[in-house]
Parts: C-alpha cells; sequence; structure tokens
C-alpha cells in the first residue's frame, strides 16, 4: 500500500444515486430539507392486500423527498441534534401521527407498523402508548435483536423521560438488567422475553409487546412471534390475530379484578414483509408512517471491489480529506476485518498534515466488552473525527451521535448449522454477501441528526441482485437451546405455529443433543434434569456441565470455568506479531490434562494479581501473559449471575474441589457430563475419531495439549479451516465418557 497521496490518486470511483434514499412513496423531488415535517395524511393505515402492492418500492431506493410542508416545530437547521430534547422528539417523522398511531393500536390487537429508519418509531412509539395510558398497570415491552441496542436505547428514552435509566425506562439484557418496579418501558433482548417466558408463560407483566426489527427474523423472536400468537389467544380471545390451532395458552391471565389483562402486539420494522407478518396474524391492520426526518445520499462503487478491507480504507481516507466533518461507520463482517482495517487507518492516519482532523478509532463488535461498545456513543471532541468499525450489531435501531457517513462493505457474518457436511451439528460463522434490508438498515445509521451519506462498496447492479430479506435463522442454525426452552413450556417445533417451520433435520439433531444430555426421556418428554438446565442461561451442554458439578462437589471450579466458555471474547489474546512470546506466556498456565483445567489457572492467578496489585498492573500483567482482561471481567459478571442462579435453585455454590486428590478428576467428569457429544478417541495415525460423529478431528493449535497424544478428547467447539480443528480440549481417561449414561451400554 502507499502513502495517503498514493491512496487519494488511485480511489474508489463513485456513482451517485439517481436521487436520495428517502420514503417509500413516490413524490416528486423538491428539496433537502433538514426539517421535513409531514402531516396526518403521511400516516396510512391499510389492508394487508392494498399494501402488497404498494410496499414494492420499499426496496427501491429511488425515491424523492416528500414536499415541503411548514415545519410544525421551528428549529435552526444549523445546529441539528442541538435543540432541547423534547423539541426533538417533536421533529420526527412519527410526531404528525402520533394520535393516529395510537388509535390504531388501541383498535387493534395486533398492528404492524413500519416506518423509515429514523422515523422515531422505536424510541417514540412505546412513549407514545404510555403517555396514551395503553401500559394500564402493566409494562410495555420492546424486544430488540441485539444487547447494544437495548441498553442505548434504554439509555436515550430514560433521557427523554428524564429520568435515569432503571427507573421508569428500563432494560434487560442477558447477565444485565437495569429495572425496578417503576419500570413502564423495557428495552429488552428478544432473547430475555423468550427466558421470561418460563415463568411467566403469558407474559402476564405487559401490557403491550412491541417487537422491533422483526425483519431480522432470529430464532428468539420467531420462538416469541408464535408465542405472542398463542398468549393473544389466551389473553384477549381474538380471533382476528390469533388462531389457537392446537389450543394451547390454558390459564388466562387475570387483572386484579378478575378480568383477562388483554395484550397489544405491535411488530415493527423499516423493512419488513409487512403482508407475511400481517396475513400470519389473521389479518392484522399494517400502518405506514412516512417520510424520514433527514436525506441520505447514497453512493454505489463503478466496479465492483473485491477486496473489500482496502476499499474500505481508501473511502474513509477520501471522506477523512474531502468531505466536511461528521463522524464515519464503516460496517464490515467480522472482528478480524475491523482489526485489521483499525490498524491500516491507525498507520495512514499518522502521516496526515497537521492541519488534518484527528482520527478517534473505535471498533465494535458483539464480544467487545459492554464498556468498550458504549465509547462510540460518546461525542466526538472537537479537531477529531470519530470513525467506527462494525459489525452488523450497528445495523439496526442504534443511533451514533454525530455518524454523517456510512461506508457499507456489503459483507456480513452469518450463523448456519454445517450438520449437512459433517454431520455432527454445528452453528458456524460463514462470510456472505448482505441483503438489500440490511443495506436499507446500513444506509439508515447516517442521517440521523442531519443529511447523511452512504458510500456502497459494491455496485447498484449488485445491489439489485441481493436477496431482497435474510433466510429467517430458524432455517439455518441450531435449535438445541430453543427447544430445551419450548419443552419447558410444554410446546414442541412441530405443535407451534411458526411464521416458517424448521428444518426436519435440525428439530431431529436438537432432539438427539437434548436426549444425549438426559434433558429428554426417550418419549421426548422434559426430565427434570432438563428443567434444571433450563434455569441457567447458558448453552445446554455448559448448563448440564454445572448441573453436574452439583454431583462431583466443584461447582465453584464449573462456575468459573463455564462463565470464561460463555464470555463473549477469547481467554487469550491471539496476536500475529508475536506469537512465540504469547506461546511462551501460556504454557505458564498450563495445566497437564489440558484447556480446561488451564482456565482455572488463569483466574486463579489473575485473582492473586488483582488482589495484590493495583489496577495499573494488574492491567500489565494481562498484557505480559497475553490474556485477555475483557474475558476476565465479563466472566466474572457472568459467574456472578450464574451463582444466583445456583441460589435460587439450591445449588451449593461454593462446593469446591481445590485441594482435594481428586479434584482435576471430578472436575473433568462434570465436563464430559456436557461436552459428551464432543469427545473423541486416538486413532493409530494421530488423528482424533468423534465418538458421536463421523467426523475425524485434530486437536487446534492454540491447545496446551497440541503436541500431545492422548487417548480420548473432550472439546468446546470445532473450527472448520483447511482441516476440522477441536478448539477447548481436555485429555479424559476413557472410563470418563462410559459413565455418562448414554455410553454406559457401550463399548469406548
Ligand atoms: N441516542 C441518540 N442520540 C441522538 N439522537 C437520537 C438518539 N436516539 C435516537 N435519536 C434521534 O431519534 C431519531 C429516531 O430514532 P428511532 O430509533 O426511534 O428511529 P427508528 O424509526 O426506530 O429507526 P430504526 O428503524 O433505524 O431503528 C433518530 O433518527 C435520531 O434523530
Amino acid at each position: 500500500m502507499g502513502k495517503i497521496s498514493a491512496l487519494k490518486g488511485i480511489s474508489n470511483t463513485f456513482q451517485k444515486h439517481q436521487a436520495s434514499y428517502s420514503s417509500p412513496r413516490k413524490r416528486p423531488h423538491k428539496r433537502d430539507h433538514a426539517w421535513l415535517d409531514v402531516s396526518d395524511d403521511d400516516l396510512e393505515v391499510r389492508s394487508a392486500k392494498k399494501q402488497a402492492s404498494s410496499s414494492k418500492g420499499m426496496h427501491n431506493q429511488n425515491h424523492a423527498h416528500g414536499p415541503r410542508k411548514k415545519p410544525r416545530v421551528s428549529a435552526p437547521a444549523h445546529l441539528p441534534g442541538r435543540e432541547p430534547i423534547q423539541m426533538q422528539r417533536q421533529q420526527l417523522p412519527i410526531y404528525a401521527g402520533k394520535d393516529a398511531v395510537i388509535d390504531v393500536i388501541r383498535q387493534n390487537d395486533v398492528t404492524v407498523l413500519i416506518g423509515e429508519t429514523g422515523s422515531g418509531k422505536t424510541t417514540q412509539v412505546p412513549q407514545y402508548l404510555l403517555e396514551a395510558g395503553l401500559a394500564g398497570s402493566g409494562m410495555i415491552a420492546v424486544t430488540q435483536p441485539r444487547r447494544v441496542a437495548a441498553t442505548s436505547l434504554a439509555s436515550r428514552v430514560a433521557t427523554e423521560q428524564q429520568t435515569s435509566v432503571g427507573s421508569v425506562v428500563g432494560y434487560s439484557v442477558r447477565f444485565d438488567e437495569a429495572s425496578s418496579s417503576d419500570t413502564k418501558i423495557k428495552y429488552l433482548t428478544d432473547g430475555m422475553i423468550v427466558r421470561e417466558l418460563l415463568g411467566d408463560p403469558l407474559l402476564s407483566r405487559y401490557s403491550v409487546v412491541i417487537v422491533d426489527e422483526a425483519h431480522e427474523r432470529t430464532l428468539r423472536t420467531d420462538l416469541l412471534i408464535a408465542n405472542l400468537k398463542t398468549i393473544l389467544q389466551a389473553r384477549n380471545g381474538s380471533a382476528s390475530a390469533a388462531r389457537d390451532p392446537k389450543g394451547k395458552g390454558k390459564g388466562k391471565a387475570k387483572e386484579p379484578s378478575g378480568k383477562p389483562n388483554p395484550l397489544k402486539v405491535v411488530i415493527m420494522s423499516a423493512t419488513l414483509e409487512a403482508e407475511k407478518f400481517s396475513k400470519y396474524f389473521g389479518g392484522a391492520k399494517v400502518v405506514y408512517v412516512k417520510g424520514r426526518q433527514h436525506p441520505v445520499t447514497i453512493y454505489h462503487t463503478a466496479t465492483s471491489q473485491p477486496d473489500y478491507v482496502d476499499a474500505a480504507l481508501r473511502t474513509f481516507f477520501q471522506v477523512h480529506i474531502d468531505q466536511g466533518p461528521g463522524d464515519v461507520l464503516i460496517f464490515l463482517p467480522g472482528q478480524e476485518d475491523i482489526e485489521s482495517l483499525e490498524k491500516s487507518i491507525d498507520l495512514y492516519a499518522k502521516q496526515l498534515p497537521k492541519e488534518s482532523l484527528g482520527v478517534i478509532i473505535l471498533p465494535l463488535y458483539a464480544s467487545l466488552q459492554p464498556a468498550q461498545q458504549a465509547k462510540i456513543f460518546a461525542s466526538t471532541p472537537p479537531g477529531m473525527r470519530k470513525v467506527i468499525l462494525a459489525t452488523n450489531i450497528a445495523e439496526t435501531s442504534i443511533t451514533i451521535p454525530g455518524v454523517k457517513y456510512v461506508i457499507d462493505t456489503g459483507k456480513c457474518k452469518e450463523k448456519r448449522y454445517v450438520a449437512k457436511t459433517t454431520g455432527t451439528g454445528f452453528d458456524t460463522l460463514l462470510t456472505r454477501d448482505i441483503t438489500q434490508s440490511s443495506a436499507v438498515q446500513r444506509a439508515g445509521r447516517a442521517g440521523r441528526e442531519g443529511k447523511g451519506y452512504c458510500f456502497r462498496l459494491y455496485t447498484e447492479e449488485s445491489f439489485k441482485k441481493m436477496p431482497a430479506t435474510a433466510e429467517p435463522e430458524i432455517r439455518r442454525c441450531t435449535l438445541t437451546s430453543s427447544l430445551l426452552q419450548l419443552r419447558c413450556l410444554g410446546q414442541n417445533f412441530e405443535e407451534l405455529d411458526f411464521m416458517d417451520q424448521p428444518d426436519e433435520g435440525s428439530v431431529a439433531s436438537a432432539l438427539k443433543t437434548l436426549f444425549l444430555l438426559g434433558a429428554l426421556d426417550h418419549t421426548k418428554s422434559l426430565t427434570p434434569l432438563g428443567r434444571q438446565m433450563a434455569a441457567f442461561p447458558l448453552e445446554p451442554p455448559l448448563a448440564r456441565a454445572l448441573v453436574a458439578s452439583a454431583e462431583w462437589g466443584c461447582t465453584a471450579e464449573l462456575l468459573t470455568i463455564v462463565s470464561v466458555l460463555s464470555a463473549s471474547s477469547k481467554l487469550f489474546v491471539d496476536t500475529h506479531d508475536a506469537r512465540e512470546e504469547a506461546a511462551d506466556a501460556r504454557k505458564k498456565f498450563r495445566h497437564a490434562s489440558g484447556d480446561h483445567m488451564t482456565v482455572l489457572n488463569v483466574v486463579k492467578a489473575y485473582e492473586d494479581v488483582s488482589q495484590s496489585e493495583g489496577k495499573k498492573a494488574r492491567k500489565d500483567w494481562c498484557r505480559r501473559m497475553f490474556v485477555n482482561e475483557r474475558c476476565l471481567a465479563e466472566a466474572a459478571n457472568i459467574r456472578a449471575q450464574l451463582r444466583d442462579v445456583c441460589e435460587k435453585t439450591g445449588v451449593d455454590w461454593k462446593a469446591s474441589a481445590e485441594g482435594g486428590q481428586d479434584a482435576e478428576a471430578r472436575v473433568l467428569r462434570a465436563m464430559v457430563a456436557g461436552l459428551v457429544q464432543n469427545a473423541a478417541c486416538l486413532q493409530p495415525d494421530g488423528s482424533y475419531k468423534q465418538l458421536m460423529g463421523p467426523s475425524v478431528v485434530k486437536i487446534h493449535p492454540s491447545s496446551s495439549l497440541a503436541d500431545k497424544k492422548v487417548s480420548a478428547i473432550i472439546y468446546d467447539e470445532l473450527v472448520y479451516t483447511t482441516q476440522i480443528y477441536a478448539r477447548g480440549v481436555s485429555a479424559v481417561p476413557r472410563s470418563f465418557i462410559a459413565e455418562v449414561p448414554v455410553f454406559k451400554r457401550r463399548s469406548v
């Protein structure tokens, strides 16, 4: 790569869209006005049928802006985002349709609400419903596919309500919650509300459930939607909005007066197949909120860009050098690309002339610690430009203050079940092209506080060829955890009325896993063990290992191990630059039995340093040892939450094997109970053959057992590169495997 000047010389060529990206309804383009107002006719309520024909335009971005109308609230256009917050609320497109939105929701059990990105759906609709009294004595739930959206939205809406997070406005995400008895609006991940179903199958605490970003069709959103249909029947007895073919949903929720407490459901998105959702709910009302607050101009590259990281680098500097102030958000598929681009931007930014704006680079991906993620929301100091390098976790719902430019590589990582190729049944992340819906959502992250620009690193032709929406997760991911939750609710995949039914093979594989773990019996019924496992917010194998630890008196150790394994980042820092030093440092913690006991050694050493030294020394220690402090901090948080579950379910979390002669054996026996499907035995050629699958695997080079040959192993996961590697490996005596009930009748 050349210097900046060379970089500029070979810059990308972009082609501008014929018109700015704007509202779904075609109207003559008159102006780019910062304060687009809409009148009540900008909100339309239509039947699903009528809507189908006009919704076609949703993916066509060559629309013009709405005609200029007198602003409802005057505001200085040169100071976008600086007005008092209540004034900002009144300038959102949805404000003009506030009364109509409330009326439609009041009159219908189920409403499908479509409005452009940034029109104010997610932040305003819950507040409108609260102000209109639709929450009654219950709460309004707003679900989000991602935790960063749930927490940041709660913070924004709390500010708008002039309260702090956790009072009237709260949130609930896995391993973190801020709510109280005062909470009336709760932003929560779809996973958390599905978990709440376990204790409250009719969601009786909620008067309104708003399913936001429903177009993403995550597995948990689909599970929620299927349950909402049943709950509507039970709570409202509503025929139009809920059919209940299997006669489920017994026991109606009651208000204190004894009357059933009816439920309102709102399905929201900017890019939704409205007709499909409406039909699913027996002809639900579809509401369109017209207009967007600020225009976003979209550019496509003239030619395709095979090296999207390099193209993103060039585009960033083109923007940085040629364009005025405003922060930049770059969408990349994953952490590796983010780290690589971070380095390149940093390198070139240092060579910029002194008078240029300084560059603050902020990565954003799911496994980054929440405190690190939150940095993206801080305002940019004068003389600086913030560039956020994000995966698709920044794609929907969030507003990042200051972002004016979006650079979209057109790539994402998608979870996919790989049983068909390997027979082992694991989800793996594959890089692929995004959908039109994602492209629209990504562009929508610009233009939230003023005019925005989106640079797509793909041609307009490629955009047109993209699928409109993604395949629902229920059709492409492992179903084990969801099946366990469903069984706790007395439900089955086959019986529930899903929008899209799951693949039979995936259901069979989930049933097999739960049977092997002892969560289901041979009649597919939930066992007491399965119910105990479901109490822990963990993947079923780890939940099984934790439950088994009670039997072996090593819950303290297992809590530590499963917390580290559940953290979103890895325990050891992987670095290309200092591979040998990193390997040497790791050796200090190495336990002869492998990686699970090694985890305990690292945590213990970290705790010793934490107790005896200050914060800085602890950080230095982590750096020298190539230990990821983020992972340890997150694991400590997870451990505290799991300890609470242990307390509630009567598991003695203090029980420890430490100091006993057989400590290692006890810990490994508990791990084997959970990782029973991930067991493999040594073959004469030095590879390992799965006991429960057809694959032959090798031990991953990062494992402490990489250069050893042992009779049998268990492992956390498989990694697919040129070969299949087992990662997170422990050596176990074959007799431990043979002890697991499912193996008792087989010779190992
Ligand atoms: N944290 C924030 N800081 C500044 N402005 C914000 C913030 N959150 C929201 N806003 C303002 O409120 C507008 C509406 O946001 P909201 O999330 O309600 O829109 P939306 O219609 O749900 O969009 P999307 O479909 O993209 O989620 C934003 O465009 C922005 O102007």
